[in-house]
């Protein structure tokens, strides 16, 4: 059986890392990079992996792999970091990497090339039979490695789960049948990985998962995996609660994943964006474009760097294209300076982002018809909530910084936003590499980006470009 031959490979590939690299040596290098990460999250591991399963209604963990032992060689072309950046910005929440050398032409530094050019988490693939391949994946930079209940006995399941646990890696473990469902659970496992296909003669059905997942109480990550093709599996798997996918040939196989996940996904139709912090007629030019063309375009009347005057806001707006809205942002500004401003720029909406009161949202809507949003800088669900009954038009989330009021570049938990019951924006750290796991996860009714726009403090021409290129395909 395969299966077997696959595992005989890995232990003697083991026994010779061993004799190259000792495991004491492995083992210290994995202790010091763990308790790097750990200090550096305030003393705690956040496990990544498991946190960004849980993100949206349907999240990708998609896979490099140049062969499989079904398939054979899956693609002559390999540019495996290209696919890694290719496969965040298709709003990937996780990569799997393929290492096993024999039979699916992996490479263990495939794991730190692909940890050096993307943020989102790594699942190290492999036929995990030895501590020294838990110590080696931590060392690479994996998030999390797979442990296969065909192959772990539960004393080594438990054993390999709790020293991963240790150094902060999260556990895939994988079941093809009731059994090995049984198994996974009886040590505990916090995510599940249901195998569609069969280790033993290659076969598939998608419905595997569907089916086992039953067995699985609430509060377990499901992963379902291989063979799966089409938007109504996913669907089928959304259905059934199931929170991922983990999906190789087809997207090995797919010209532009990008669009290729939006076809698994689902479109996410009516969504806005506005493009903020605009200064220079170059920056009008880039959004007139049609292929860029922003609902907003946001000026920048408070003390910032992308800081407009009066008159320059005013000249920049009269060339910009009409079906563009211009926004002004503002800063702890008085209102009738704002309503003056609305009236005479002109603008069609007044971003509050500063320390504005309710009441004061209330005096502004007596003095101008201009729409109001108010932005608040979210730290704790209590800030989203206590806005929620706001009189302003709509509201615009952005990341907390003490020091800032906005443009600050940063991401702040979105998972914070779940009880927003109204349509609202979503700023903070927006850009190319996150924005479409920001639309598909968090679905607000408008995207903010600013910094993520900019290269040297300016706006940056391709950037936007290949942004809204994103954006359209997510969008379909
Ligand atoms: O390429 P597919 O059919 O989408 O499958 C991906 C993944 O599930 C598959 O590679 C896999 C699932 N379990 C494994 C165990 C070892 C190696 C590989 C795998």
């Amino acid at each position: 059986m395969i299966l077997d031959t696959i595992v005989a490979a890995t232990r003697e590939r083991v026994a010779v890392l061993k004799k190259v690299k000792p495991i004491e040596a492995v083992r210290q290098a994995a202790l010091v990079r763990a308790e790097e990460e750990r200090t550096a999250s305030g003393g705690t591991f956040t496990f990544p992996f498991e946190r960004a399963l849980m993100e949206g209604s349907m999240n990708f963990i998609c896979e490099i792999k140049k062969a499989s032992p079904s398939k054979g060689v899956i693609v002559e072309e390999f540019p495996f970091v290209d696919i890694a950046k290719e496969y965040e910005e298709a709003g990937a929440a996780a990569i799997s990497v393929l290492t096993e050398p024999a039979y699916f032409m992996g490479v263990d530094s495939y794991v730190t090339d692909v940890a050096d050019v993307v943020t989102i988490p790594i699942l190290r693939k492999d036929f995990i039979v030895d501590e020294y391949q838990i110590y080696e994946s931590k060392v690479l930079g994996a998030s999390a490695i797979l442990l296969l209940c065909s192959v772990l006995d539960e004393e080594e399941l438990a054993r390999f789960m709790a020293l991963a646990t240790e150094l902060g890696l999260s556990c895939l473990v994988e079941a093809h049948n009731e059994e090995e469902v049984k198994k996974a659970l009886a040590v505990n496992a916090r995510i599940i990985g249901i195998n569609n296909r069969d280790l033993k003669d290659f076969s598939v059905d998608v419905g595997n998962s569907i089916r086992l997942r039953s067995l699985i109480p609430d509060g377990v990550i499901v992963v379902a995996e291989s063979g799966i093709k089409s938007a109504d599996e996913i669907e089928a798997l959304r259905e059934h609660q199931i929170h991922a996918a983990l999906i190789g040939e087809t997207l090995m196989r797919s010209e532009d994943k990008t669009k290729a996940l939006t076809e698994l996904f689902g479109p996410v139709r009516g969504l806005q964006v506005k493009i903020c912090g605009l200064s220079r007629t170059e920056d009008i030019t880039v959004v007139n474009n049609p292929a860029v063309r922003p609902t907003y375009a946001g000026f920048v009347f408070a003390e910032s760097p992308r800081r407009v005057s009066v008159s320059d806001a005013r000249n920049l707006i009269s060339q910009m294209a009409p079906q563009i809205q211009a926004v002004g942002v503002f800063v702890n500004e008085d209102v009738e300076t704002m309503a003056h401003l609305a009236e005479t720029v002109p603008l069609q909406v007044i971003q509050l982002h500063g320390d504005e009161t309710e009441d004061m949202i209330k005096q502004l809507r007596q003095l101008t018809t201009a729409r109001i949003w108010k932005a608040v800088r979210v730290q704790s669900e209590d800030d989203v909530l206590r806005w929620n009954e706001s009189v302003a038009d709509l509201l615009l989330f952005d990341a907390y910084k003490t020091d800032a009021y906005g443009g600050t570049g940063h991401v702040f938990d979105w998972k914070l936003l779940k009880k927003c019951t109204k349509p609202f924006i979503l700023a903070g750290g927006i850009h190319s590499k996150n924005v479409a796991r920001a639309i598909r996860n968090v679905k607000p009714y408008a995207i903010d980006a600013s910094s993520g726009l900019e290269t040297d403090g300016v706006k940056n021409k391709e950037k936007i470009f290949h942004f809204m290129d994103i954006i359209k395909k997510v969008r379909n």
